[in-house]
């Protein structure tokens, strides 16, 4: 098996290229590249290695032919197009906590260096000015922080802040009740925090309801004198209207690490009294940078070598240990939506996948997503378990999971089951020898067949010398029988003909397979 070939485009923490080489992989280091440069040589890589800089774009992704898995080391994942990287069954990960704590502390500096002006009293002791009456600051003891976004760093920082002796009031809209007394804050909605907070510290992801969280009509809500930090994003803050704020008085003070447009090379912001910044320096520290950089090498590799999946955005989790258990799972719920995508007529807007048995104990995203994948073929080839449910989401199709705890007939199963114009269909399958996938229902006949290679699938009404003139017609058309499988609701009812074939079956032949009498139904299927 040839290694996988990974590319780290930023700067990361040597453990990645290390971690990569030890798990399997080739790995080339060139970061600084420009998108151009970038989209000429991603072709050759399995995967990418991340940090904020690089910008994956669709171009980029267009680009990637060989590319299976995008790895962010951190947490942010704004600078990666996921929808495109989805559609192109790219999985995207991203290490959700590695540098969090790190994160936290630098929005803690920020507050105390607003609250003491300390950059300006550092520049101006420096300069010879001994400004010893010029910084009078204020404590953060007894004052309240109000917190917008209580996640992971959210919630460290109000950790810290408590410790500080504030209060705390968070707007989250997923903050629950519990959560918040467990936090030991008050869950506000974001009116109340801005009327409240005499200093606001801001911790979301950058979404469609973050931008501009504080805007111009937000910012006036806040009290006279409040002071801003921003390490999240760039993008929740209006920047022309906190400059503004900041000119005004109404604002006493603000702090960003994070920009709109990055790098920030000018900004209306800078050189305003008051306004200190960093450059998006919240995860620099060498304690996080070795831990992301770990991390996402770690998940990385163990995509590309075993088929893990561990903090990936845009797929079903997938643990080391569980991937080799799933995978016949995988190959038998791949091949029964497949058959499904292939025999289907109809426009199906839905499906439901059951587990029962073994088969119920595993974890069922991936055993859906292969279902979808084998489905999602009927459109594309370029479908795979990445960009199917996503495929599947997008032409809104409605999908049901169900996990049966009560044993049925075979001591593990899969069935999917869609709803056509003629009622409900479903064809169903297990694992023998915990391995081999085999199809052992279909459309309510029991049938067990493998689902390989070429086959022919005829539905007709059941008639004595029907088998014969099936084979007379194929033998003389040159094609050879590999396996024979039939099964019929009742006798003399419908029947279920599925034959393996040696090479893959012409259209005339269908035709004259379509013509014998009793024939309902003529499809060559290919797995
Ligand atoms: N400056 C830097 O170097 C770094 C920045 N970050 C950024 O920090 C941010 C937060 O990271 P985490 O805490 O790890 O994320 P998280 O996902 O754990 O928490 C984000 C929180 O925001 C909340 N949220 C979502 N929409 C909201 C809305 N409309 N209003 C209020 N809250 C909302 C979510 O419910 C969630 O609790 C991310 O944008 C991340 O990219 C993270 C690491 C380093
Ligand atoms: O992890 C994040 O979201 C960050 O913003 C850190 O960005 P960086 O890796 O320092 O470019």
């Amino acid at each position: 098996m040839t290694k996988p070939r990974v590319l780290i485009s930023d700067k990361m923490d040597p453990n990645a290229a290390k971690i990569f080489a030890e798990r399997g992989c080739d790995v080339d280091v060139i970061t600084d590249k420009t998108p151009e440069e970038l989209a000429a040589i991603i072709g050759d890589y399995d995967g990418l290695a991340i940090r904020s800089s690089t910008k994956v774009t669709k171009a980029i992704l267009d680009a990637a032919t060989n590319l299976k898995v995008i790895g962010r080391a951190g947490i942010g994942v704004d600078n990666v197009d996921i929808p495109a990287a989805s559609s192109k069954g790219v999985v995207v990960m991203n290490t959700p906590f590695g540098n969090s704590i790190t994160t936290a502390e630098h929005a803690i500096a920020l507050m105390f260096a607003l609250a003491r002006q300390l950059p300006e009293a550092n520049a101006q002791t420096q300069a010879g000015l001994w400004p010893k009456n010029g910084f009078m600051g204020v404590e953060v003891t007894g004052k309240t922080l109000g917190l917008i976004g209580a996640g992971n760093i959210g919630s460290i920082v109000a950790s810290r802040a408590l410790g500080l002796k504030m209060k705390v009031v968070a707007f989250d809209p997923f903050l629950t009740a519990e959560r918040a007394v467990e936090m030991g804050v008050e869950k506000a909605d974001l009116d109340t925090l801005l009327a409240k907070a005499d200093f606001i510290t801001l911790h979301t992801p950058l979404t469609d309801q973050t931008r501009n969280i504080l805007s111009k009509e937000n910012l006036a809500k806040t009290k006279i004198g409040v002071r801003i930090i921003n390490c999240a994003r760039g993008g929740l803050i209006d920047e022309a209207a906190l400059k503004e704020a900041l000119d005004s008085g109404h604002v006493a003070g603000a702090a960003l690490d994070v920009f709109a447009t990055e790098p920030a090379k000018e900004s209306p912001l800078f050189g305003t009294p008051n306004f200190i910044c960093t450059p998006h320096l919240g995860a620099s520290t060498n304690e996080a940078q070795v831990n992301v950089a770990l991390q996402v090498a770690e998940q990385m590799a163990d995509y590309l070598v075993n088929g893990g999946v561990t903090n990936a955005l845009n797929m079903p989790s997938l643990s080391a240990e569980e991937a080799p258990k799933l995978k016949p799972y995988m190959n038998l719920a791949q091949k029964l939506g497949s058959l499904v995508g292939q025999l289907a007529h109809d426009d199906l807007d839905n499906m439901a996948i059951e587990v029962e048995g073994a088969a119920a104990e595993l974890n069922i995203k991936p055993i859906t997503a292969a279902v979808l994948s084998g489905f999602m073929r009927r459109f594309s080839d370029a479908v795979n378990m990445v960009n199917a449910p996503y495929l599947a989401k997008e032409r809104g199709f409605d999908i049901r999971e169900v996990r049966h705890d009560k044993p049925g007939a075979y001591h593990t199963l899969v069935r999917v089951t869609v709803n056509t114009s003629q009622g409900p269909r479903s064809v169903a399958g297990t694992l023998f020898a915990n391995s081999e996938a085999r199809l052992v229902e279909i459309f309510g006949i029991s049938l067990e067949a493998e689902l390989e290679g070429n086959m022919l699938y005829i539905v007709n009404e059941d008639a004595p010398g029907f088998i014969g003139r099936v084979g007379t017609t194929l033998g003389e058309a040159g094609l050879n029988i590999g396996t024979f499988h039939l099964g019929r609701r009742s006798a003399g009812g419908e029947a279920v003909l599925l034959l393996s074939m040696d090479s893959e079956i012409e259209e005339p032949v269908l035709w004259q397979l379509c013509k014998l009498p009793g024939v309902k139904t003529v499809k060559a299927l290919k797995f």
